[in-house]
């Protein structure tokens, strides 16, 4: 058998991570090759990605050759998947979750966030982040610095910022834990739907035995009918990265719990509620918690938000 074309982006992340599902296939017997592709989100660094629009921007020219038949899967951070896909796009399978939650990291060995007498420069290009911050911390400053988290770490060290907020998953797959000075709390920190798992992204043309084999190499099932919820919730929200919509659920056995919620850009008003039920109702669950956060305001905080973001 020809081995199986996996389509990623070049920055160190996107490598470990298609190296990550390439290792789960080969250990089955699949033989991989790995192809890097150039994206939009990795060209332009000098714009904020909520201004060059959020839709897709890491991931349209993997599904160009997924179309094409010039690669035959292509892995992505969860998180960057818009909730929608283009047509006969599916995503076939959630590695096992890694640890879901925002991190600080910085070369300094002491950051004190939560002492409002201590003047401290984060940097991140997170609406979410920035709006948390401004909620619980709003003696913090913020600063965007972009780029991939290597870019990240050598702007911090040259006085960008003091340290960085990022998610605790690519800072770990990276190597850095020995720079993670704080793990934010989920209480306050709810991540970004699909944070710290990866995912396999298929076209339709794709071959159905073979799907099927490379389902059962690389999904991981709880952490799949958690994937569903939260994309459903992030679906009705209309979400993407411009938006500080957040969603994080919890499946235990075949319970699950749903916590998510949005946040003003301005860090004010913050709506957070929660659903249970069974697994099996996840895309259920995940829209029905998005129509109460809706309707306990949220519809106002959503239509602020596009305002403002158009009027950049
Ligand atoms: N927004 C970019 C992005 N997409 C996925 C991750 C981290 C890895 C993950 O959540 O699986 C990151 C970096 C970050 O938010 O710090």
């Amino acid at each position: 058998m020809q081995p199986i074309k996996i389509g990623t982006r070049g920055s160190k992340l996107a490598l470990f991570q298609a190296y990550h599902i390439a290792d789960l296939l080969n250990a089955q017997g699949i033989d991989t090759e790995i192809v890097k592709i150039e994206t939009k989100g990795d060209k332009v660094l000098d714009v904020a990605i909520s201004k060059i629009g959020s839709k897709g921007v890491f991931t349209e020219e993997l599904e160009q050759q997924l179309a094409s038949g010039q690669v035959d899967i292509a892995v992505h951070s969860a998180k960057d998947m818009p909730s929608r896909l283009g047509e006969g796009f599916e995503l076939i399978a959630f590695t096992k979750r890694e640890k879901v939650n925002d991190i600080i990291l910085s070369h300094h060995e002491q950051i004190d966030y939560k002492n409002p007498e201590k003047p401290l420069v984060l940097g991140t290009s997170s609406t979410r982040r920035v709006a948390t911050l401004k909620h619980y911390y709003p003696h913090i400053r913020t600063t965007e610095v972009r780029g991939n988290l290597q870019t990240r770490i050598r702007k911090m060290k040259e006085g960008a910022c003091d340290a960085l907020l990022l998610a605790y998953a690519g800072a770990h797959r990276m190597g850095y834990d020995g720079l993670i000075r704080h793990e934010l709390s989920l209480e306050e920190f709810i991540p970004a739907v699909g944070q710290g798992t990866i995912t396999v992204e298929a076209y339709k043309n794709l071959d159905e035995s073979l799907k099927n084999k490379i389902i059962e190499a690389t999904h991981h099932y709880e952490t799949g009918y958690e994937l569903q919820a939260e994309r459903s919730f992030l679906k009705v929200l209309e979400g993407g990265c411009s938006i500080p919509v957040f969603g994080l659920a919890r499946v235990d056995e075949d319970h699950l719990t749903l916590e998510g919620g949005i946040i003003s850009l301005d860090g004010e008003e913050r709506i957070q509620l929660e659903v249970k039920g069974s697994v099996n109702d996840a895309e259920k669950l995940g829209a029905d918690l998005a129509h109460q956060v809706l309707h306990t305001g949220g519809d106002k905080i959503l239509e602020e938000i596009k305002k403002e973001i158009n009027h950049k």
